[in-house]
């Protein structure tokens, strides 16, 4: 599916969304409720990758489970299966997924006692999962490559006898989700204590019954962000359902749109954004603990013609797609000036006319950020999203939503 924006520009908007439920929030807790089943959960997310982990979580007898792009699902599963004493099964992924790195976490499984071989290239899936009971109370795990191993070790980490406590090694990234793990533990009722590089957390045998309800999506919040930043002063976008309050760390949008002129006010039923300034000619952020926003943020810049230095982007290669590199050559084909690092992008003031460029055709790598990063850009250029059914791998109902909001979108 080609999807073609951008045929009339700098329209004021007013609109509302309802966004689906947070994809990191949902399989979280479809994990929790796995081990404990009166766990009631409600407006979970209607994500693919969230869709992958309930399919696996509900195939107890499967002797090979696919979990296609989805990272959590993953990592929380490789923990999760690693733990079912008596089950053998290989856990696998799409093309990509075999090239994301998963040896730390299989190294920290391991030194607790899991059984777990590689199918296929050391140090990546598929993996082979022989569940065990686990023996030990401590563990020890690099912090710096993925905030996803660690929480997979604290989803698990209640179901152990003894608890689990976790020293982390080195700088911690992508902070917010492991705070949002920890959160989400306590909130069903597990003590947990996170003090410098140390968590721990306790058993917990069984939970009350209850009913959890997950907040909607911050990072595809992220989008409409953008839209109303590259949009007259004047737009407006409601987007329910999200709080000030978030476990989120993508709710620190809010703070970042400033720059851009954007305006968050919280109401009862969610956040009304309005565009009520012209933004800053630069924007410089370390995004080390919100990395899905950094592609949005890049095309903002792009649109308002803002220089953006953005840094703690080290996380980005190991994405659904090296994430900097795609971003260097989807904004260079608009004329845009970037450099990249392992670690860093840097966009050059854009000083010509985005109206007048050709339609370009942005390629998006599997990756639905690189779908719904630039889409907003239709309010100042012409073009073709290629692939553009990636979006279901968070938002499904991305193209549609947009649809309804009177933004052209053609199919092709
Ligand atoms: O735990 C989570 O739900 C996530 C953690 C982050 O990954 P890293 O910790 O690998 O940066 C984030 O990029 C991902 O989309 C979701
Ligand atoms: C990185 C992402 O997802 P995951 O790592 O779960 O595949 C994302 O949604 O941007």
């Amino acid at each position: 599916m080609k999807v073609v924006l951008g045929e009339q520009h700098e329209r004021v908007l007013k609109g509302r969304v309802r966004l689906t439920g947070s994809k990191s929030e949902s399989n979280r807790l479809l994990i929790l409720q796995a081990f404990y089943s009166n766990l009631e959960l409600t407006n979970l997310s209607n994500a693919d990758d969230v869709r992958f982990m309930q399919r696996a979580l509900s195939s107890p007898d499967a002797l090979e489970v696919d979990i296609h792009h989805a990272g959590t699902a993953m990592r929380f599963l490789t923990a999760f299966l690693a733990t079912q004493n008596g089950r053998e099964l290989v856990l696998t992924g799409s093309h990509r997924m075999k090239e994301r790195p998963i040896g730390i976490l299989v190294e920290a499984l391991r030194s607790m006692g899991a059984q777990i071989d590689y199918d296929g290239e050391e140090g990546f899936p598929p993996l082979k999962i022989t569940g065990k009971a686990l023996t030990q109370k401590q563990v020890r795990i690099p912090a710096k490559v993925s905030s996803q191993y660690i929480s997979a070790l604290l989803l698990i980490a209640p179901s152990l006898p003894e608890g689990l406590e976790i020293e982390l090694i080195g700088e911690i990234t992508s902070r917010p989700y492991l705070e949002m793990t920890l959160s989400l533990l306590e909130r069903i009722g597990v003590e947990t204590h996170f003090e410098g590089q140390r968590i721990r957390v306790e058993p917990q045998a069984d939970i009350a019954v209850q009913s959890q309800a997950v907040e909607s999506d911050w990072s595809a919040a992220s989008y409409y962000y953008s839209l109303i930043a590259l949009s007259p002063v004047g737009s407006q976008m409601h987007l329910s359902v999200l709080r000030e309050d978030s476990l989120q760390g993508d709710r620190v949008l809010a703070e970042l749109y400033e720059a851009f002129g954007v305006v968050t006010r919280y109401e009862d039923q969610g956040v009304l954004l309005s565009k009520e300034r012209e933004a800053n000619s630069v924007f410089e952020a370390d995004l080390k603990d919100a990395p899905d926003i950094a592609q949005t943020l890049a095309v903002s810049c792009l649109g308002l013609g803002m220089r953006c230095d953005m840094r703690g982007l080290h996380t980005l290669p190991i994405k659904e797609t090296d994430r900097l590199a795609a971003m260097k050559t989807e904004l260079e084909k608009f004329g845009a000036e970037v450099e990249i690092t392992d670690r860093s992008l840097h966009l050059k003031a854009f000083e010509g006319d985005l109206s007048s460029v050709p339609q370009v055709d942005i390629e998006t790598y599997h990756d639905h950020r690189m779908a719904m990063a630039f889409a907003p850009l239709c309010q100042k250029a012409k073009m073709r999203i290629l692939e553009a059914a990636v979006v279901s791998k968070s938002y499904p109902d991305f193209w549609k939503d947009w649809a309804a909001l009177g933004l052209w979108v053609e199919e092709e």
